[in-house]
């Protein structure tokens, strides 16, 4: 496969779609350790839009820029048209980005229930309540396990919960960083299937950080690569060679 040929078809594909996000020449630091260095990327409403790449280029540095947890050094973030990168992180939320973060960071003290809860925090409307039916339709065991402490749940339990607190803030993107990252084979099947039914039937924009090729090949419809802070190659995922992808990932 030819690449900057391969480069230019998709690109006018994904170029036609309609524009969730925009990330452009993104730069972020922590303290004088510069780490993103001039980041771009876009993603497409209602598609599933992936991050791929090495361990420590910068994948999970841009979803906490996207979300707002960390501060744009340089360049800018659009979403729905809208620059977004001088709002505070409970804005980006409230305008319309569900946060999953690597680790989930469930409140192991708190029910099951009680975690829901705090997603509500994203919904401008301050009376939203839980949609339970939906919650539970998707993520059937939240519901028998509704009164446990969130710490007794396993691994799998945790990550279904955090994207389900996520969905309680009624998101139209959702950014999700390693989501099957220790989490047995049948569980992360279910989080893949979730996940595409997000994006095909409610329209939900799905960016994914993620090192599982395979999962991300069964649910991506374009890929980002990035290495040492910046997208070093993009392409759509029904024209994929995946042995190059693969090349990208091992050390
Ligand atoms: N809080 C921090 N302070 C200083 N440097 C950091 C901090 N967090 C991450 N880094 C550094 O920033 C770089 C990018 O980290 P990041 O977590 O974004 O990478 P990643 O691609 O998500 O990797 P991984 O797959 O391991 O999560 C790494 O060199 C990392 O050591």
């Amino acid at each position: 496969m030819e690449l900057v040929a391969t480069e230019n078809k998709i690109t006018s594909y994904w170029n036609k779609l309609e524009t969730h996000l925009k990330v452009s020449a993104l730069e972020t630091s922590y303290g004088e350790s510069q780490v993103l260095w001039g980041t771009e990327l876009e993603a497409k409403k209602g598609k599933v839009t992936t991050i791929m790449g090495r361990n420590g280029v910068g994948k999970t540095t841009t979803l906490k820029t996207i979300m707002g947890l960390l501060n744009v050094q340089s360049g800018a973030i659009e979403f729905e048209g809208k620059d977004i990168s001088k709002l505070p992180s409970h804005k980006r939320a409230k305008a319309g980005i569900g946060y999953v973060p690597q680790g989930r960071e469930i409140i192991p003290k708190l029910t099951v229930y009680e975690n829901l809860l705090i997603g509500l925090d994203a919904c401008t409307d301050r009376k939203a309540k839980i949609p339970e039916d939906e919650i539970y339709e998707l993520f059937p065991i939240l519901k028998d396990f509704r009164n446990r402490p969130g710490g007794n749940l396993s691994g799998g339990q945790q990550q279904q919960l955090a994207i389900a607190r996520a969905l309680c803030g009624r998101p139209s993107m959702l950014l999700l960083d390693e989501p099957t990252e220790g989490i047995q084979p049948s569980i992360t099947q279910d989080i893949g299937d979730i996940l595409k039914k997000l994006a095909l039937e409610k329209g939900i924009s799905v960016v994914l950080v993620e090192q599982k090729l395979d999962f991300a090949l069964r649910i991506s419809d374009y890929f980002y690569i990035m290495d040492r802070g910046k997208v070093i190659e993009q392409m759509e995922a029904s024209t994929i060679d995946a042995d190059r992808i693969r090349q990208h990932l091992s050390v």
